[in-house]
């Protein structure tokens, strides 16, 4: 008989996926664009363009203050990130590439702890 695991144990679990994923993305070489917020003084359109910004160290401290109800709001909040960063920037400029990289590896890492 295939044990049920409790909710509670379950959200553990999940938790711990989480917290290991975004470690795993903080390292990555392409991170660098999405490590903090972006500078609105160095990006003055940004705050115009981008209704809702989304970088690593929010997501990391939403985590850590257990913001998260699900897994899937947490996946939610990278997708935006990455969303962010194709519509303020070209798919071939420096951190258009990094955000497509990033967001691949992020995915494939999604589907290794959670697979569909
Ligand atoms: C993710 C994102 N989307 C839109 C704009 C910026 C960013 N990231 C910020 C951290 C950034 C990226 C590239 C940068 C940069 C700062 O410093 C100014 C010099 C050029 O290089």
């Amino acid at each position: 008989v295939v044990p049920v695991m409790q909710p509670v144990q379950k959200e553990q679990k999940d938790l711990q996926s989480c917290k290991s994923i975004i470690s795993e993305l903080e390292v990555h070489e392409d991170a660098w664009p999405f490590l903090l917020p972006v500078n609105t003084r160095q990006f003055p359109t940004y705050k115009k363009i981008i209704k809702k910004p989304m970088d690593l160290s929010a997501i990391k401290k939403k985590l850590d203050d257990n913001l998260y109800k699900t897994r899937e709001e947490y996946c939610e909040d990278l997708r935006l990130m990455f969303n962010n960063c194709e519509t303020f920037n070209e798919d071939d400029s420096p951190v258009g590439k990094a955000g497509h990289n990033l967001r691949s590896f992020f995915e494939t890492k999604w589907n290794e702890h959670f697979p569909p």
